[in-house]
């Protein structure tokens, strides 16, 4: 995607980026009503919503950081840039923390967007391109040595399991500490040395999250999925101390 431009910036000054996804609607939408009330202009990151037969009203118009409409046509390529950059922006390999999380009401898009599918490539979602960013960068690294560690844990009804432990079902405890900061306790780290190894990780995990159905989405997820890759970054030859960051990755 390098060659395409974006109007997504590379560089930001905001440590916040918000960008916007806008699905396509499904079935029981189009019966209630067939009226597309959302129009997107990715190129503005910009997206104007009409009141549901209110011809006459000035539509409302929102601008992000970034926008992906619901086409996956020759346009939609332009669209994935921003997608793909997305999972791509966070600085992780050169030591800094970085959270990418999907928010929306049920059925919007959030584990679409944060895992998607395989096929097509436009549809992969941001969680194995952040994976395949962060050991791509590991492999072309000179005189730097890294450490990946991965950890899965669900929110649910307030609880956090650890999606990778020995034993899901168990709850364990928020606890916060001086220098740590916020972490939680007892929870698992496996080592990764690669996409491969981090995807069965993430499938594992999946296997072990709550699933429930609501009205608006029959395979709604119904809780909050955190997987975090934590790098241990240390240059060779350097007397520098090793740094550490994490990579969030929320669903
Ligand atoms: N961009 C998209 N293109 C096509 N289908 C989509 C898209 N986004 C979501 N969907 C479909 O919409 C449905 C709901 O998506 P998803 O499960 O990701 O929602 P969610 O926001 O995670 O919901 P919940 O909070 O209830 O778990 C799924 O069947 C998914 O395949």
């Amino acid at each position: 995607f390098s060659t395409v431009t974006s109007s997504y910036p590379d560089k930001l000054s905001e440590s916040v980026r918000v960008v916007v996804r806008c699905r396509p609607l499904n079935d029981r939408e189009k019966a209630v009503s067939p009226e597309a009330v959302l129009s997107v202009e990715p190129q503005l990151c910009q997206c104007s919503i009409r009141r549901p037969g209110g011809q006459d009203d000035p539509p409302k118009q929102f601008t992000f950081d970034g926008l992906r409409g619901c086409r996956l046509d020759s346009r939609g390529l332009r669209d994935v840039t921003v997608w793909h950059r997305l999972s791509r922006s966070q600085g992780v390999t050169e030591g800094y923390n970085g959270t990418i999380f999907a928010y929306g009401q049920t059925g919007s898009g959030k584990s679409f967007t944060m895992q998607g599918v395989s096929e097509p490539e436009a549809q992969r979602g941001v969680i194995p391109r952040a994976f395949e960013h962060v050991f791509e960068t590991i492999q072309c690294a000179e005189n730097t040595k890294f450490l990946v560690r991965a950890c899965f844990l669900e929110i649910y009804n307030e609880d956090i399991r650890d999606l990778l432990g020995n034993d899901t079902k168990q709850r364990l405890e928020l606890k916060e500490h001086p220098e740590r900061g916020v972490y939680v306790r007892d929870l698992s780290m496996h080592t990764v040395h690669g996409v491969g190894e981090c995807e069965r990780m993430m499938e594992r995990g999946c296997r072990n999250r709550a699933v429930g159905s609501t009205l608006m989405n029959k395979d709604s997820s119904r809780s909050h999925s955190i997987f975090t890759l934590h790098l241990e970054i240390c240059r060779t030859g350097e007397q520098e101390p090793c740094r550490k960051a994490a990579q969030k990755l929320c669903s």
